[in-house]
């Protein structure tokens, strides 16, 4: 997969031979609503044989339209994105940089540069995609277009809502992970690399991976979580039970780090990268007092994460 940075105006052209297929979003999460566009505009692309294509944006639009409510965190940052997506076999990505100046183009100028200028034949997008300036252009303006054909994709539903980056986030900050994973179709994943922490896990019976986040991840909501966990390029998936907080027994105010208990492990691994899949959310994060109910408290999360994790 090529990925390809453009800004406003756009200086890329495509090869003149090549004709393509092109999905339209942020497609934060990849869930299972983006995977119906994605599925979509891939059936179309083969059926007519043409190039595969992901049109997003870089950073959120939010940071320019809605500077009181930016979105700078992601559940699936743009290295993950293209991760996932070249999985998918999508042959280009097209991350078009959300500039001020950007934000201001008419829908028309959008159509023109990005989609008809790069030889757009096909377009995807959910029924609720919006683009130009305002959120003026829709559905319905792509339609009005002889040089390609648009799809809309109808509502992805559950439980009568839409799926929707919005909604998973949503769920993660109120230790809803299971109903979050559901609706991203597989458990989230961080990944991160293993640093040096206080040292004193080892001490309480429970050495600790803490994990610095590579990339800027939205976090679950504090508190305790039995995790999978894959380790550099080792295949193999680790259990784990792991805590995201702020370790209000030791400290006032700490700040945020995630560490993973892995089960019958010792070795060290600082250094390492790894991926943290969130499975099933166990507990709050507690402030004890003193050690012997901690570890007590940690011994009980590994026997609950044991039992949740025996299928894995
Ligand atoms: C499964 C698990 C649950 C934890 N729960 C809490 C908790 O509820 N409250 C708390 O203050 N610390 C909690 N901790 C964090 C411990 O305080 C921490 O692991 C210990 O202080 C070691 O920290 P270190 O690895 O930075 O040395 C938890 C850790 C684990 C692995
Ligand atoms: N549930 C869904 N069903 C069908 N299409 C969807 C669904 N969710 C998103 N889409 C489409 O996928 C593309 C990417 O959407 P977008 O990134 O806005 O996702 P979102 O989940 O709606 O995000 P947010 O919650 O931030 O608004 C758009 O074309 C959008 O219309």
């Amino acid at each position: 997969m090529e990925v390809i940075r453009l800004q406003y105006p756009n200086e890329f052209k495509i090869n003149e031979n090549e004709n393509i297929a092109i999905a339209l979003g942020f497609f934060d999460g990849l869930h299972i609503g983006h995977q119906k566009v994605i599925n979509k505009m891939i059936e179309i692309a083969d059926k007519k044989g043409l190039k595969k294509a992901v049109l997003t944006f870089d950073p959120h639009p939010s940071v320019v339209l809605n500077p009181k409510q930016q979105r700078t965190t992601y559940i699936t940052p743009l290295p993950i994105k293209e991760r996932i997506l070249e999985e998918y076999g999508v042959d280009y990505l097209f991350v078009i940089n959300f500039s001020s100046t950007f934000a201001k183009l008419s829908p028309e100028t959008f159509v023109r540069e990005y989609l008809i200028g790069n030889n757009v034949k096909e377009v995807i997008a959910g029924f609720d995609f919006s683009y130009g300036s305002l959120g003026k252009g829709s559905i319905s303006t792509l339609e009005q277009y002889k040089e390609f054909n648009t799809t809309s994709i109808v509502k992805e539903i559950d439980h009568e809502k839409k799926i929707s980056t919005t909604r998973i986030r949503k769920l993660l900050s109120e230790d809803k992970l299971e109903e979050a994973n559901r609706l991203l179709g597989r458990s989230y994943g961080i990944e991160g690399i293993v640093v040096q922490g206080e040292k004193r896990g080892r001490t309480i019976g429970f050495p600790t991976a803490n994990i610095e986040p590579s990339f800027k991840y939205f976090l679950p909501s504090l508190g305790v979580y039995a995790v999978t966990m894959t380790i550099g390029s080792d295949p193999k998936i680790y259990k784990g039970v792991a805590s995201i907080g702020v370790k209000p027994t030791f400290h006032e105010n700490h700040k945020v780090t995630i560490e993973v208990h892995i089960i019958d492990y010792d070795q060290t691994i600082y250094g390492e990268t790894v991926m943290v899949y969130w499975e099933h959310f166990i507990r709050h994060e507690l402030k004890f007092d003193g050690l012997d109910a901690l570890i007590e408290a940690i011994q009980d999360d590994k026997n609950k994460a044991i039992e949740l994790l025996k299928d894995k």
